[in-house]
């Protein structure tokens, strides 16, 4: 494998003309790659991931290093993370780390994949760095889709239980420009004195010296490279997986309690996974209100050209019968009027209704009743036969008048 591949390369770069398309087919080439480098290399019924995966994410001196042990104690795990940067560890890869670039999509795939496999990482792991890029990110999302075909196909076979539901965390800890520089300057005095020490001691192991940690342009290089480049590729992934935002920008103490409060939250998110099977297929309200107000536009407008003989008797059965019963009572701002009007027992003269109401700023709720009204007895037997009676009660709320009396 190469360090770095000229299409990822171009791909990370938005300004250079190519579009999101581009990037999509870019990832979809570089994962099936990966992904048959690993069928041949493992076979498919060993391609056993974790179960958790924790991404965390954050510009460069956000403090992803510094919390690493703090988030894995508060989930519960207790392997060691992967980190990425650490992972990159040919010349080449160093040569691009040490400017403030990122190594190509290729290389980090491959090597990111076969190292997920490793058994201590079975129950969950947190990954530091990744994904950084829109490729890497589409290539995340590729190998969440086959985790779950993984164990759609393996879920009634004795090795079912290696082919968990996967849950997927991202974390970004956020902090601006000013403070990544500061504190990649700081990690890079605090490493330069750590390492005098062992030197002079010859106790303990050496860090790494990297340059960008020394020199203020390189620093804002590496922000802005994480700015430009991972911080968008980030946000698309807010609506797939459980996404915390957390404001790194304070105090160690302060930064942490941000983790737990962010953890907490989603936490009564994380059912079982065949609760969740179950429950996915129902709408979240924000997603049906998100779209409330032009969905109702495209409805009204669809009753319009394609019902047009319906929808205008809903409209002047609103006007001639109901606004008038509507408007005495525009004190209160609420009237309930029933009816027995044919018109409402096609259904869609009901949602019609409620449309035209939410449309002209009121809320409509229409409740249907059934009473039977006796209207012949059978006197040989005495049985007695009904009459179905179908009664609406269409209540109509809106702001009524400020005035009060007295
Ligand atoms: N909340 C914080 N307040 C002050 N310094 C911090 C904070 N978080 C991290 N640091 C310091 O900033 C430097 C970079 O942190 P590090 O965890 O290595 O960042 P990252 O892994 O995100 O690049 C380290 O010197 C660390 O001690």
């Amino acid at each position: 494998m190469t360090p770095s591949n000229n299409s990822s390369d171009a791909a990370k770069n938005p300004a250079n003309g190519r579009g999101a398309d581009l990037e999509i087919k870019d990832a979809q080439l570089i994962f099936d790659a990966a992904w048959e480098d690993l069928e041949d290399h493992y076979g498919r019924e060993n391609l056993r991931f974790p179960k958790e995966l924790i991404l965390l994410g954050g510009a460069p001196g956000a403090g992803k290093g510094t919390n690493t042990a703090f988030i894995l104690k508060a989930r519960g795990l207790t392997c060691p993370p992967i980190v990425i940067s650490a992972l990159l560890d040919t010349p080449e890869a160093r040569r691009i780390k040490d400017t403030g670039g990122m190594v190509g999509d290729r290389e980090v795939i491959g090597i990111l994949f076969r190292e997920l496999l490793r058994p201590e990482y079975r129950d969950g792991v947190l990954l530091d760095g990744f994904p950084r890029t829109k490729v890497q990110v589409e290539c995340l999302k590729m190998l969440v889709g086959k985790m779950h075909e993984l164990r759609h196909e393996f879920f009634h076979t004795p090795i079912g239980i290696h082919f968990r539901h996967p849950t997927i965390h991202i974390m970004v800890l956020f902090v601006d420009e000013k403070i990544s520089v500061e504190r990649q300057l700081k990690r890079g005095r605090e490493i330069l004195a750590h390492n005098e020490e062992v030197r002079r001691t010859g106790i303990g192991e050496l860090l790494e010296e990297r340059p960008t940690d020394y020199d203020v342009p390189l620093a804002q290089r590496r922000y802005r490279v994480f700015k430009d480049q991972t911080w968008a590729a980030l946000q698309s992934l807010k609506e797939i997986f459980h996404y915390h935002f957390v404001d790194a920008q304070g105090s160690l103490d302060e930064v942490e309690k941000n983790i737990l409060q962010e953890l907490d939250y989603q936490s009564s998110l994380e059912l079982d996974p065949r609760t969740f099977d179950r429950l996915r297929c129902l709408p979240e309200a924000r997603e049906i209100t998100l779209h409330a107000r032009q969905e109702l536009v495209k409805r009204l407008d669809s009753y319009e050209l394609e019902n047009t003989e319906l929808f205008a008797k809903v409209v002047a059965f609103i006007d001639k019968k109901m606004m008038p019963i509507i408007r005495s009572h525009a004190i209160s701002g609420r009237s309930l009027i029933n009816t027995e009007d044919p018109l409402l027992d096609n259904p869609l003269a009901m949602t019609m209704l409620i449309d035209v109401f939410s449309e002209r700023g009121y809320h409509a709720v229409i409740d249907l009743s059934r009473v039977e009204t006796p209207e012949r007895v059978d006197l040989a037997t005495g049985a007695i036969q009904c009459r179905l009676k179908k009664v609406f009660h269409i209540t109509v709320n809106f702001r009524g008048s400020e005035i009060r009396r007295g």
